[in-house]
C-alpha cells in the first residue's frame, strides 16, 4: 500500500475520530463548570434529526426516544437545538418553577409569518405580551366570556346543531362542517358581533381556508428549521403564504367595516373595544402595543384557537362514543337518571360525573394539541440538571404525559372510570395538562370546558351515534397539523325520540330502566 495513501487516510480518520469525540464530548460532559448539555440522537448534516422523525406523529417519534434517552433530551432539527420535555415533571420544572426563563417563545418561519413576534400565541414573554393577553381576558369576560351569561351563546349553538342533525334523519353524513360551524359561531359573536348562516359562502370559505391552513402548517413545519425550505416556489409554505393572504384580507376587511361604524358609546363587541382602546391610548399620547396591526393578529389568533382546538374535541368526542357504544350507552343512562328528558345546562355538571369523566378521557386520549405551541429558552439556564443555552427551542410533549404509564394505567385503553375515585366522583391529576400549564397555559381553558361540557351532553340526551352500517369502524389514528384532528368520518344520529317511540327496542329500554 502507498505509504502517502495511508497517511492521508489515517489524518482523515483521526480528524473524524476527533471531532465525533468533541461533539460527544460537547454533548455529554461538564464544560468548563457547566452542566452538559441535554443527550440525543445525532441526525445528517444540515437537517438534523428531522427525517427520522414520523411526520404523521413527531410526538409519538419523541416520546420513543425517551426510552433511550429520559425525560429530557435534545434534538438537533435543521439549524435549531430543540429540547424536548417528555414528562410532566420536566415541564412543571420548566413553565412552573423555572417559567420566567422558559415562558419564551421561539422566532420562527411560520409563527413570524402569522405574528410577526406580535399578538399573543407567538409573542415573546415581554410586556406588549402581558398587556394584549390581560386586555384579551378582561375584554373577553365583559361580554360574558367564562360566565353563566355566556352560557346562552353556547346552548343558542348547540341548538342549531341538534336541529341541523334532526334534519339529516339518521342518514350518514360528516359532522366536521357543522361542528366547526357551531362552535366558531360562539367565538365570532363574541369578536365580531356576529355569527354566520352554516350555508354563508364567504363564512364556508373563511373556515375551511383557516383548517387547511392549520393543516398545511403542520406539513410546512419544516421551514422553521430549515429557514432556505421557504424560498422554494412549490410546497405546503407556499400553499399557508396564500392562504394566510387571503384570510388578513378578511380579516381587514372585517376590521375597517368595525372602524366605519365605530361608536365609543356603544361598544358591540371585542374588535369595537379594542378600536376604543387604540383610539383613547392615542388621545393621551401613550405608546403601546394597541394598534391596528396588532388588533388583526390578536383577533385572528382567538378566532383560530377558539374555533379549531374545541371543534376538533367535539369531532373526537363523537368519533370514540361510536367507536365505543356501552361508553355512549352508560353516558346517556347518566343524563336520563339525573335529568330526564330535558337538555343539560352549566349546572348540572356536577351532578353528571361520569359524563365528566367522559369528557376528560377524550381531551387525555386525543390530545388535540399534543407539543404545545413552542417555548424557548429566554437566557442561559438549567433544567434537570443540564444546561440549556438561551434561544434553544422547548417543546413540551402533551401527549406523553398524558400517556405516560407511571400515571396512566393502561394509558392506550380509552377508560373514563379512570377519573371517578371510590365514591363515584371526579378526581382529576395534578398530571392532566391538556391545556399545559403555567403562565403560557391556554387562555381559553374555562371557557372550552363549558364548551365541551354543553355540546358533548346535549348531543347525547338528544342522540345515539354510531357509524353508518356495513362500513367499517372509522379509525382513531389522528391527522397531524398544529392540532391532532381525527381523519374525515361520517356518522349517523338518530333521534333518541323517535327512536323511542318508534321501537319498543332493548337498547333504548336498556337506557332508560
Ligand atoms: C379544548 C380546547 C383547547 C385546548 C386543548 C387548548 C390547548 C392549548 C395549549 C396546549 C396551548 C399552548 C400553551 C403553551 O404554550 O404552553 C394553548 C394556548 C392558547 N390558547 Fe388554547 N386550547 C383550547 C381552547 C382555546 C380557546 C377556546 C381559546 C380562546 C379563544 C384558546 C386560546 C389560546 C391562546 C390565546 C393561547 C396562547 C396563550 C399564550 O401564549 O399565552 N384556546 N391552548
Amino acid at each position: 500500500m502507498d505509504l502517502s495513501m495511508l497517511t492521508a487516510t489515517q489524518i482523515i480518520v483521526t480528524a473524524m475520530v476527533c471531532l465525533l469525540a468533541f461533539v460527544f464530548h460537547k454533548r455529554t460532559h461538564k464544560r468548563s463548570g457547566k452542566n452538559p448539555l441535554p443527550p440525543g440522537p445525532i441526525g445528517f448534516p444540515v437537517v438534523g434529526y428531522i427525517p427520522f422523525l414520523d411526520k404523521e406523529a413527531p410526538y409519538k417519534s419523541m416520546t420513543d426516544l425517551g426510552t433511550k434517552y429520559g425525560d429530557v433530551f435534545m434534538l438537533q432539527m435543521g439549524s435549531r437545538n430543540v429540547v424536548v420535555l417528555l414528562s410532566y415533571e420536566a415541564i412543571k420544572e420548566a413553565f412552573i418553577t423555572k417559567g420566567d426563563s422558559f415562558n419564551g417563545r421561539p422566532r420562527m418561519v411560520l409563527s413570524d409569518l402569522f405574528s410577526a413576534g406580535r399578538g399573543i400565541v407567538f409573542s415573546t414573554f415581554n410586556e406588549a405580551y402581558k398587556e394584549q393577553r390581560n386586555f384579551a381576558v378582561s375584554g373577553l369576560k365583559r361580554f360574558g366570556w367564562g360566565s353563566s351569561a355566556f352560557e346562552v351563546n353556547i346552548i343558542r349553538e348547540v341548538n342549531g346543531l341538534i336541529e341541523t342533525f334532526q334534519h339529516l334523519k339518521g342518514k350518514p353524513f360528516d359532522p366536521f362542517h357543522y361542528v366547526r360551524n357551531s362552535v366558531s359561531n360562539i367565538i365570532c359573536s363574541l369578536i365580531f358581533g356576529r355569527r354566520f348562516h352554516p350555508d354563508d359562502r364567504d363564512f364556508r370559505n373563511l373556515l375551511t381556508t383557516h383548517y387547511r391552513n392549520m393543516k398545511y402548517s403542520g406539513s410546512a413545519a419544516a421551514v422553521n428549521f430549515l429557514p432556505i425550505l421557504q424560498y422554494l416556489p412549490f410546497g405546503n409554505y407556499k400553499r399557508v403564504l396564500e392562504n394566510h393572504m387571503y384570510l388578513r384580507d378578511c380579516q381587514t376587511a372585517m376590521i375597517d367595516k368595525h372602524r366605519q361604524t365605530h361608536n365609543p358609546n356603544d361598544i358591540r363587541d371585542f374588535l369595537d373595544l379594542y378600536i376604543h382602546e387604540i383610539d383613547t391610548r392615542h388621545q393621551k399620547g401613550q405608546s403601546s402595543s394597541f394598534d391596528y396591526d396588532n388588533i388583526r393578529r390578536v383577533a385572528n389568533e382567538l378566532f383560530t384557537l377558539g374555533t379549531e382546538t374545541t371543534s376538533t374535541t367535539i369531532l373526537w368526542s363523537l368519533l370514540y362514543m361510536i367507536t365505543y357504544p356501552d361508553i355512549q350507552r352508560r353516558v346517556q343512562k347518566e343524563l336520563f337518571d339525573v335529568l330526564g328528558d330535558r337538555l343539560p345546562t352549566i349546572d348540572d355538571k356536577p351532578k353528571l360525573p361520569y359524563v365528566e369523566a367522559t369528557i376528560l378521557e377524550v381531551q387525555r386520549s386525543a390530545c388535540v394539541v399534543p407539543l404545545t405551541v413552542p417555548h424557548c429558552a429566554m437566557e442561559d439556564t438549567q433544567l434537570h440538571g443540564y444546561h440549556i443555552p438561551k434561544d434553544t427551542v422547548i417543546m413540551a410533549n402533551l401527549w406523553s404525559v398524558l400517556h405516560d404509564p407511571k400515571h396512566w394505567h393502561n394509558p392506550d385503553e380509552f377508560r373514563p372510570d379512570r377519573f371517578l375515585n371510590d365514591k363515584g366522583e371526579i378526581e382529576k391529576p395534578e398530571t392532566f395538562i391538556p391545556f399545559s400549564t403555567g403562565a403560557r397555559m391556554c387562555l381559553g381553558d374555562q371557557t372550552a370546558k363549558m364548551e365541551l361540557f354543553l355540546f358533548f351532553s346535549c348531543l347525547m340526551q338528544k342522540f345515539s351515534f354510531s357509524h353508518p352500517e356495513g362500513t367499517p369502524y372509522p379509525s382513531l389514528v389522528g391527522k397531524t397539523g398544529i392540532t391532532r384532528s381525527p381523519k374525515s368520518f361520517e356518522v349517523c344520529a338518530v333521534d333518541r325520540e323517535t327512536q323511542d317511540s318508534e321501537t319498543d327496542n332493548a337498547f333504548v329500554t336498556g337506557i332508560k330502566q
